[in-house]
Order: structure tokens, then C-alpha cells, then sequence
């Protein structure tokens, strides 16, 4: 970012151009940009470094602003994007919730809303460069709106930019439910040359069987009772895009069969017709399911595995790769909290810990889930670690932590290898309670201690004394408290004098 934000107001209307200008007139006029069409929006876009957008969506037909406002997003990943939409329009409304836009407003607008919407994009980038809460470093860019940091997602985010190139080849994605594999098969797609025409994904696990032939290669009028008219199916709809078929696992031989020869002959027959229609598609295929294991048992056809499995991808659950979830529970909160207009909570170290130790079966979405229903359920500032629901904590043992390693995930040693000049050693981060700690001074062992002897001394004190109900309120066992007052020297450090 510039020393001055730069700004750019794009409003189709002069009213508005002029109270932007009115609104800026003393103050650094260079770092203000103002236009009134796509064309130019765009072209100011690739030639300045612009760092707040305020966009109004009229300014592109109905039907196409949301993928303008995509592109635009992904093209300039960290852009805060003021959107200002038609009001009563619901549908929008949820898209631009659905998406990592700053704020948003509806038109008609008053300009008291632009000035407090700029106000606080102008706050949130002043204060980013010093937030020095645990959650916040250098971050690295998403790639087409997939947050990884780790080397594992660099590596597949170079993968993605080079299977691109080939506009072709079938793309295998393999992962664990809720890893992101839709949003690898976009990234294709919006990185390859078919990126001006449809993606259309198909999930063949939501679909009945025999909806499921129908859906995909349309049908002619006649073809059964109902097809009154003929209907094109989503292959042909992805004409020169991309076919995204998820869990292709679940789809029955019979069609297994018909897609094969879309993918060898590169033609389809509707349901019903008789001739066939020649087709140019990107088939993207995913699957949580061992495939050879279908492809052993007979359920899966072995020449469409290997027709499919052209380029194999694999994203990795969120457990082998947690360094990424301190950025990623970073990027909701600043999605989820922030569109509720509320302030980031804070976590706080023992919170971390314990979501860095959970399993995450259901991998990012439920992460997402979990920040997403924090940022609605719960109004107090810093987390602590009883307002997790209980499934995070059932297994969560902080003395069965790997302290080391937590350290080194959430101090991020990786990631400041790579950027030293970057981290100032004069970094404060504070800690719940009174702990503070200067960083690159840090014994964390000695830290955790402290703290641990701290929270102790606290849960006595709450207490008034009393070992059982203290050790409750630790979620520890009574015998593992005391053992921990005696070997810590605590006894009576409670007691006011
Ligand atoms: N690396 C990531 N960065 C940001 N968001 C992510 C990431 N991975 C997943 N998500 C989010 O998690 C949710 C699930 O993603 P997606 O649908 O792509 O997963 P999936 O592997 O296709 O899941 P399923 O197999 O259940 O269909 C989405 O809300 C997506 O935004």
C-alpha cells in the first residue's frame, strides 16, 4: 500500500462523481480516481495501484456484474471493494455476501454512507500494517480466492497455473471432503483460456440416477413423458468452458459409459436424438472416494478412470497442512465478522493451540463453519477457549500438546524465513492475561509455563481456594492440579495478603 491510499469511485452518475470530488477536493486529489464506465474502470485498474474500489454494480448489466465483480476480485486479490447495489434486490444481496467484498451498500445511497464505509476501509488499511495480534503477518496472496501458505499449496497453486496453459487435458482432483476441490476446478477454469465461457459444475452424488443422463446430455422433445421441448444439457452448456463433475465416484456404468465417449469422441447424443452433437469441453472431475478401489470392485469403468486421471491432483486435508489455519481462521473472521459489521475477535494463544490441535474432519468448510457461526453467536471480543463447541474440545488435551511444534506453526518460522526484513524486532504481541512477549526473544517453553502457572494461580483465586471446583473450572482432573501446584511451587501464591 501507498503511504496515501489510493482510491478509485466508480459511479455511472455525474451527481455522484461530483460529490466524490467535493469529498476529496483538499485532501491528496493525485491518490483519487473517478470514472464512470467498465472500460474505464478497468483501465485504471491495470494501470494504477489502487487500494480501496469503491464500485457501484450498475455500472455493468444485471445479469453480468457479479462476474465482473469476481474477475475483478481475483484479479486484484487485495483490493477492498465497497460495493453499492440496487436495493431490494435479495439474490445480489446474497452473492455479494457470499464474496470477500469489504463492505457493501444499496443505491440509492446517501453520501454519509460512502464517507463511513471509506472511513473504515481507510481505518482497516492504516491499522494493518501494525496489527500485531498472533493472527496477523505478511501475507501471502490468495490464489483465484484459495487461501494456502504452505509450500504444499504453493506447489498446487503453480500446478493449477500450469495445467491451465493446456486447455485440454482431463484434471483428476482427489481430497477429503470440504478441502476445496470446486474451488481448484474454478481456478482452472478462470485460469485457462476457456475462462470467457461457462463453468458449469455437476455434483453426481445430488443428482438421482436418472435425472443424471438428462441433466448432462439434455434431451430432444419426446424423448419421455414431460419432454415437451428439447432441452440442452450441461455438457453443451459448457461448450468451450469447463464441465466440473463432482464426486464422479457416484455416477452409475450406464452413463460412465456415455461420458467416456464425450471425452474420447468429443461428441454427445441428447436423450432421445439420433444425432450426434460435436462438443469442446474441459472435463474437471473430483472424487473423495478411492477410485481403483471402485475401478477393483467392478463398480467404476477402468478405461474412464485412466481417461480421467490425465493430470491427477490432490489437495491435502486441512490436518497436514494446519500452519494454514491461523491464516485461513484470519481471512474468515476479516469475511465473516466484518460483513456483520462487527470488529475481528481476537484469539487468543490457548485458543489457537486448541484449534491447531483439532482434527478437522470436515476441513475448511467446517472452519469456515465455525468462524462463520462464532461471528453470529457470540459478541464478546476475545474468544475463550469454553465458547468452542464441545466437539473441539472432546479430544483437546493441553498436556498432550506438542508445544514445539505449536510454536512453530503459530509463530509462522516458515513464513518469516522466507521475508526477515519483514518482522520487526520490536514486535509486541500480546498475550490474554498480562503476558506479553518480545519476539525473537521468545523461550516458549518458559512462556507456556508462566502462562500455565498464571491461569492456575487465577482459577484459585476465582475459586476462593477451592481445589475441585478450580480444576473444574480448568477442565483438568483434580489429582493433575495438584501435582501441578506442588511441582510449580504455587501453594498459597492465590491468597491476597
Ligand atoms: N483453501 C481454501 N481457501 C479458502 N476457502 C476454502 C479453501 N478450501 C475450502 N474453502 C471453503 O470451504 C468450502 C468448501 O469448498 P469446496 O466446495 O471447494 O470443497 P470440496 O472439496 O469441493 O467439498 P465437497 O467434496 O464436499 O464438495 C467453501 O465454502 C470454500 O469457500
Amino acid at each position: 500500500m501507498s503511504a496515501t491510499p489510493t482510491i478509485l469511485f466508480s459511479d455511472p452518475t455525474p451527481e455522484k462523481q461530483l460529490f466524490c470530488l467535493q469529498l476529496f477536493s483538499e485532501s491528496a486529489p493525485d491518490n483519487v480516481h473517478i470514472c464512470s464506465s467498465p472500460d474505464a474502470l478497468i483501465e485504471t485498474l491495470s494501470k494504477v495501484k489502487v487500494d480501496i474500489l469503491f464500485l457501484n454494480l450498475t455500472l455493468f448489466p444485471d445479469e453480468e456484474c457479479i462476474s465482473h465483480l469476481d474477475a475483478i476480485q481475483n484479479d486484484f486479490p487485495e483490493l477492498l471493494i465497497i460495493a453499492a447495489i440496487p436495493e431490494d434486490q435479495t439474490a445480489l444481496e446474497q452473492e455479494i455476501l457470499s464474496r470477500n467484498t469489504f463492505f457493501y451498500i444499496t443505491i440509492p445511497y446517501k453520501e454519509s454512507e460512502v464517507q463511513l464505509a471509506l472511513k473504515r476501509a481507510l481505518t482497516k488499511l492504516a491499522i494493518q500494517p501494525t496489527d500485531t495480534s498472533v493472527n496477523s503477518r505478511k501475507r501471502l496472496p490468495p490464489f483465484h480466492g484459495i487461501i494456502g501458505e504452505t509450500e504444499v499449496m504453493q506447489n498446487l497453486f503453480s500446478l493449477i497455473k500450469k495445467i491451465s496453459e493446456d486447455a485440454l487435458a482431463t484434471v483428476l482432483i482427489r481430497g477429503e471432503s470440504g478441502t476445496g476441490k470446486e474451488m481448484v476446478a474454478k481456478a482452472i477454469h478462470r485460469h485457462s483460456s476457456r475462462k470467457n465461457k461457462n463453468f458449469v459444475p455437476v455434483n453426481c452424488a445430488a443428482i438421482p440416477d436418472d435425472l443424471l443422463e438428462s441433466e448432462l446430455f439434455g434431451y430432444t422433445k419426446g424423448a419421455f413423458t414431460g419432454a415437451t421441448q428439447n432441452k440442452i444439457g450441461r455438457i453443451e452448456y459448457a461448450d468451450g468452458g469447463t464441465l466440473f463433475l463432482d464426486e464422479i465416484g457416484d455416477m452409475k456404468p450406464t452413463l460412465q459409459a456415455k461420458l467416456l465417449r464425450v471425452l474420447q469422441e468429443k461428441e454427445f447424443e441428447p436423450v432421445g436424438g439420433l444425432k450426434a452433437t460435436p462438443v469442446d469441453t474441459r472435463v474437471v472431475a473430483a472424487t473423495h472416494c478411492d477410485l481403483e478401489q471402485l475401478v477393483s470392485e467392478g463398480t467404476f469403468r477402468e478405461d474412464l478412470y485412466y481417461r480421467l486421471s490425465v493430470i491427477p491432483l490432490k489437495i491435502p486435508p486441512l490436518k497436514d497442512r494446519r500452519e494454514d489455519i491461523p491464516i485461513l481462521l484470519d481471512a474468515f473472521l476479516d469475511l465473516h465478522a466484518t460483513k456483520r459489521g462487527r470488529d475481528k475477535f481476537i484469539i487468543p494463544m490457548n485458543v489457537m493451540i486448541a484449534l491447531l490441535s483439532y482434527e478437522w474432519k470436515g476441513n475448511v468448510r467446517e472452519l469456515e463453519n465455525l468462524v462463520q457461526q462464532m461471528s453470529i453467536l457470540y459478541s464478546g471480543k476475545e474468544i475463550q477457549l469454553e465458547d468452542l463447541p464441545e466437539r473441539l474440545l472432546a479430544d483437546f488435551d493441553p498436556e498432550a500438546v506438542d508445544y514445539e511444534l505449536m510454536n512453530t506453526i503459530i509463530s509462522g518460522v516458515s513464513l518469516s524465513d522466507k521475508e526477515p526484513e519483514k518482522i520487526s524486532q520490536s514486535t509486541v504481541i500480546s498475550l490474554p492475561g498480562r503476558l506479553e512477549w518480545q519476539e525473537g526473544q521468545v523461550d516458549f517453553n518458559e512462556l507456556i509455563n508462566d502462562y500455565e502457572s498464571q491461569l492456575i494461580i487465577k482459577a484459585m483465586k476465582i475459586t476462593g481456594g477451592n481445589k475441585k471446583e478450580a480444576a473444574k473450572l480448568l477442565n483438568l482432573k483434580r489429582t493433575t492440579l495438584l501435582e501441578k501446584i506442588k511441582k510449580k511451587n504455587l501453594q498459597g501464591m492465590w491468597e491476597e495478603n
